[in-house]
């Protein structure tokens, strides 16, 4: 199953994108015994999107002692990481990089030695809630599987995926889908194909996503006791069912008046100045607003693109925002653009659909 990486036949370096995820419906649960919190969430895939390469730089010497332990982790320069684009200095190099890391695990998979050259370039705010680091582990694991040749199935790469990242499968599947457990199990919502125009709000910084939830337990925790209905209650969003039966019509405002995200009021606690941002979005005109999943960049609801864009316009001339885009979904997961042949060549890397473009388009 495993093509030679050391023939110059096949590609030498593959392109692959995956798009950026909103919630557009985030239920936590409560903590488990591993750590992560149950999630109920409907994803959506927006077209904002990280651009990962990954190329062969020299193969190994001797492939035939795939499963020695020198295959399992090759020393550091086996795999270098370059980055570029909006916050690229804010993403790790070293082997820590989910798209490093998305590598690692596929080489290891199959004993390769190839040595690995990672080009990124950013599309998604880093840190945003919007699962930039996933995107990349997504199209990492698309591109490599390419590479090495050993033609998995979505499925069997979406399973590789959950254990980069619980937002991972669903970088690689795209579309519209409800997330269980950690986020990780996927149902594609098939009927929920309405098109939502979305204004990205960034802010200044990001937020930790585990300390964002880290913030919702301790939340709930001082206030569980008010529960009894004094109104300080951290809310925890109902079923999904009327959210997924409104995504299957063509009625905007009716999608966005069901938005939930169970998260909004830990990532507002930890940055009171988002509050801001929400309400200079309901002053533009939007049907709807939020943090996006555990923040701090913020989402409003457009009806369309044109309002989308005033909407924009307005919050922008309001100064709440670092920089304000324009995207709408859903858009499909993750794929390949490019599988040249040759040494790692820029030029010939296909472009993210709209990697770094403020539009979106
Ligand atoms: C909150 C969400 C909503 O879609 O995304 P972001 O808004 O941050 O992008 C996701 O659950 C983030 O997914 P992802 O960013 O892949 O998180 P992971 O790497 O799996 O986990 C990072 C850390 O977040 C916490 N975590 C994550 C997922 C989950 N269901 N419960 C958790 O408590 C854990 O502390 C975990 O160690
Ligand atoms: N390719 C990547 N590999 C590893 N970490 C990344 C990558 N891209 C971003 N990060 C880091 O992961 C953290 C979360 O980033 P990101 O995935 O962009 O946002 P979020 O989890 O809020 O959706 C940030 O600290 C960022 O530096």
């Amino acid at each position: 199953m495993l093509r030679d990486v050391s023939t110059p036949t096949g590609p030498r370096a593959v392109t692959a994108v995956a798009p950026a995820k909103i919630n557009l419906h985030l239920a936590v649960g409560d903590v488990r015994a591993d750590g992560f919190h149950e999630l109920v969430t409907v994803y959506r895939a927006v077209d904002l999107w990280e651009e990962v390469t990954v190329a062969i730089e020299a193969a190994g010497p001797d492939d035939e002692t795939a499963g020695s332990e020198d295959d399992v982790a090759g020393p550091d320069d086996d795999v270098t990481v370059a980055v570029s684009g909006p916050g690229a200095d804010q993403v790790p190099t070293d082997r820590t990089n989910l798209a490093a890391r998305a590598v690692d695990l596929l080489r290891e998979e199959v004993g390769s030695y190839a040595r690995i050259a990672i080009r990124i370039r950013k599309g998604v705010p880093v840190a945003g809630g919007m699962a930039g680091g996933s995107a990349d582990a997504a199209a990492a694991l698309v591109a490599t599987d390419r590479l090495l040749g050993l033609g998995l199935s979505r499925a069997e790469l979406e399973q590789r995926g959950s254990r980069l990242g619980s937002d991972v499968p669903f970088c690689i599947r795209g579309g519209t889908a409800l997330g269980t457990g950690r986020g990780e199990e996927l149902a594609t919502l098939l009927h929920a194909r309405g098109e939502q125009h979305v204004v990205v709000a960034l802010a200044a910084g990001g937020l930790s996503t585990p300390v964002v939830f880290g913030e919702l337990d301790r939340l709930r925790a001082e206030r569980g006791a008010a529960e009894q209905g004094d109104g300080r209650a951290v809310p925890r969003a109902g079923g999904t069912e009327r959210l997924v039966q409104a995504l299957a019509g063509d009625d905007p405002a009716a999608v966005a008046a069901l938005l939930v995200n169970d998260m909004e009021p830990a990532a507002l606690s930890l940055m009171p100045a988002l509050r801001r941002t929400l309400r200079a979005g309901r002053e533009a005109g939007a049907l709807g607003g939020m943090v996006s999943g555990s923040g701090p960049t913020c989402l409003f609801f457009c009806a369309d693109r044109e309002h989308a864009i005033a909407v924009a316009a307005e919050i922008s001339e309001s100064g709440v925002a670092r920089e304000v885009r324009i995207t709408s979904g859903p858009v499909g997961g993750a794929r390949i653009t490019s599988d040249a042949t040759g040494d790692l060549d820029h030029d010939h890397v296909g472009g993210a659909p709209s990697a770094g473009d403020p539009t979106g388009k």
